[in-house]
């Protein structure tokens, strides 16, 4: 069986993990511009002052990614490019170098598929309590728009936030990502809830805009499963399917918060600042939502915990991934199995979780159109005589492929699927060492670029439609 021809190959970046250029042609300062230099917060100091420079770059790349056949480039937009000052005046530099990337990829008939929202939030914002004021979803609003007028006679396919559950836990309860605070259930219950409706008004900025695209959100899709068959450790499940899932995907799928979570918070005080014009908004963006987008990597296997004063911080790999995570609320702790395969950093190594997972997600939501837009392999790639021979990722990906295909032999609703990453990049708290790319990245060689094993495997699958699979 071939994928079928409306199904997307494609392959995935985010603008502060790949351009570069931070100061440059007027772009304003970002959240991450700041965090990743203060002493301690990132692996060995790197930051994305200059990543791989695909800004000044991107026509190689671009280039690179037709050889290869690529179908679709999902990529994500620098807010502080647009308005640098986030809700401040508009930078025509940076509507000309998205535009001349959106022109690049047309040019070889790859279509763009374009994040609004990868984790670098305007600096002025985040001084102003970032995702916890509402100052941030209006201007979100604002910079939306922009970017739908500016780009959309071209971009049909938005998302607006990548990984909401990331960036907001690393945010307010690992304080690893920006603004660095730990242990704050209420305002990352808050921040979640407030990006949220950002999500809703720019669904409803889009829909009034009539250019006939589509529109969605990019979530984690991490599916939480018990460790063995005792009772607990499913009860333990249940509760991290809730707060890891349902609290993220029933206001973008069925415009309201699930009852469990809601109730829990209620109890514990943390309930978000909501009202009831913004309830009404998630309600009424609900059905208008073209797509959910699925990053999975990896299952969580859940025991149930019980807190101790043993509990010890987690590890920085756990921060960043790996079992072995306390739950922020001390119910339960994802840990590692004996019969599973685990990457160099950690994390499993699941096809078949991410088939269990999908199935679940109908259970739960309905036949709802889906793209898989992260999935891939980090990993530090062997090389051997100049050559990247990076088949333990030919073989990641070919079994997800596998597994995505026999979703679609199952009727799921799945058009396409984006590999995390199309180039080695910045990972944000594993510096260029966590690699991800096709295309290799020569940090020590002025950046020069170089096809791994994976670059002509993945376009051998392309020109077959994974008919080999
Ligand atoms: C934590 C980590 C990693 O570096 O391994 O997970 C996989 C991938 O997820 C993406 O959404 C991030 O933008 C990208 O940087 C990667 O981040």
């Amino acid at each position: 069986m071939r994928f079928p021809h409306d199904f997307f190959f494609g392959a995935a970046s985010a603008a502060y993990q790949v351009e570069g250029a931070w100061n440059e042609d007027g772009k304003g300062v970002s959240n991450w511009d700041v965090f990743s230099k203060i002493p301690g917060k990132t692996f060995e100091g790197t930051n994305g002052d200059i990543a791989v420079d695909h800004y000044h770059r991107y026509k190689e790349d671009i280039r690179l990614m037709a050889e290869m056949g690529l179908e679709s480039y999902r990529f994500s937009v620098a807010w502080t490019r647009i308005i640098p000052d986030g809700d401040g005046e508009i930078n025509p530099q940076g509507l000309a170098f998205y535009n001349a990337l959106i022109d690049e990829c047309l040019h070889y008939g790859i279509v763009p598929f374009v994040t609004l929202y990868h984790w670098d939030l305007p600096q002025v914002l985040e001084e102003a309590g970032g995702w916890t004021n509402k100052r941030t979803v209006d201007a979100f609003s604002k910079y939306a728009t922009t970017c739908f007028k500016a780009f959309g006679d071209r971009v049909k396919h938005w998302i607006t936030f990548n990984e909401t559950i990331v960036f907001c836990s690393l945010g307010y309860l690992d304080g690893a990502h920006p603004p660095g605070i730990s242990h704050n259930p209420r305002l990352y219950f808050q921040a979640t809830h407030n990006v949220f409706v950002a999500h809703a008004r720019a669904v409803e900025e889009y829909k009034k805009l009539r250019q006939y695209g589509e529109i969605g959100i990019t979530h984690v899709f991490s599916p939480a499963f018990p460790a063995d068959g005792q009772a607990d450790n499913a009860q333990a499940a249940d509760h991290a399917n809730q707060y890891s899932l349902a609290w993220f995907y029933d206001p973008i799928l069925k415009g309201a918060y699930p009852d469990y979570v809601v109730g829990q918070l209620k109890e514990r005080g943390w309930t978000p600042d909501w009202t009831a014009e913004e309830l009404t908004v998630l309600k009424w963006a609900a059905p208008k939502n073209d797509f959910i987008g699925l990053n999975y990597y990896q299952p969580q296997r859940v025991i149930k915990h019980n807190p101790t004063a043993e509990d010890k911080p987690a590890a920085q790999q756990v921060i960043a991934g790996a079992p072995g995570k306390v739950s922020f609320d001390g119910v339960y702790k994802t840990v590692s199995l004996e019969d599973k395969k685990y990457t160099k950093w950690g994390w499993e190594i699941s096809p078949e979780g991410l088939l269990e997972g999908l199935r679940m997600l109908r259970g739960a939501y309905g036949d709802i159109k889906l793209y898989i837009t992260e999935n891939g392999l980090g990993d530090q790639d062997p090389v051997e005589n100049g050559q990247i021979l990076d088949a333990d990722r030919v073989e990641y990906i070919r079994e997800h492929l596998k597994a995505v295909k026999q979703g679609l032999r199952e009727g799921l609703h799945i058009k396409g699927y984006y590999a995390w990453s199309v180039i080695d990049l910045l990972s944000w708290l594993n510096g260029f060492k966590k690699q991800y790319g096709f295309i290799y990245v020569d940090q020590q060689n002025n950046l020069t670029r170089k096809r791994k094993l994976s670059f002509g495997w993945y376009k051998q699958v392309i020109a077959n439609r994974g008919g080999e699979l």
